[in-house]
């Protein structure tokens, strides 16, 4: 569940976010769309933690997973490496994170490219990976900062797909996009000004 009250956020004259109010119940996907510089980055990192609100409140459940725009997917492991290592993070056993982690590559259409570092990838592939990443975590709080803006049609589908499936288990899902198409696959659509 993500709660947001009035929250603002200024960097000097900058107005980023203006009380901005949200709710994101579990299960749930939240489509924010708004035009550049509108403060859809700046909404995702408030709730990530790295930007606290000048006002107003937020509330986050943990554990979290973020895809940011630069996929901060680490270049010394393969695709399949990254999504094992989530699940031995959360104390999964080494051949079960191994299967979900191939489940989640066969999901995602990245099955060809399991044993693949990041520089390896395409540019959708990569985004790919830094969603199986993110899903591969388990998180209770889903943040996706324009997770399909490098893929077609067809990988935008995997994508969303995977993402629902995440949000059916229990997840809270926020998912920034300048797609409007995207708006057919969310629960709640909030533009920002
Ligand atoms: N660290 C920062 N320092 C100063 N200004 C910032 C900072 N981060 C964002 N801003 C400003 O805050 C506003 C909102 O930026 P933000 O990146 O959140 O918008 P966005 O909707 O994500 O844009 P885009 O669609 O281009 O990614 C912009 O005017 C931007 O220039």
């Amino acid at each position: 569940m993500i709660q947001i009250d009035s929250a603002s956020v200024r960097f000097g004259d900058t107005t980023a976010l203006q009380e901005l109010s949200l709710h994101v119940p579990d299960r749930t996907i939240a489509l924010v769309t708004g035009h550049a510089g509108s403060g859809k980055s700046t909404l995702i990192d408030v709730c990530r933690g790295v930007v606290t609100p000048d006002s107003g409140s937020i509330s986050v459940d943990e554990p979290i997973a973020v895809v940011t725009q630069s996929y901060q997917l680490p270049s010394s492991l393969t695709a399949l490496e990254q999504l094992v290592l989530q699940g031995l993070i959360r104390g999964v056993p080494a051949a079960e994170a191994e299967r979900a982690g191939q489940e989640l590559l066969v999901a995602l259409g990245l099955d060809g490219v399991d044993r693949n570092m990041p520089d390896e990838l395409s540019g959708g592939q990569r985004q790919r990976l830094a969603v199986a990443r993110a899903l591969a975590a388990r998180p209770k709080t889903l943040l996706l900062d324009e997770p399909t803006s490098a893929l077609d049609r067809a990988s935008r589908g995997l994508v969303l797909r995977a993402v629902r499936v995440a949000a059916d288990a229990g997840a809270a899902v926020l998912m920034t996009t300048n797609d409007v198409e995207l708006a057919d696959w969310a629960d709640q659509v909030t533009t920002l000004a």
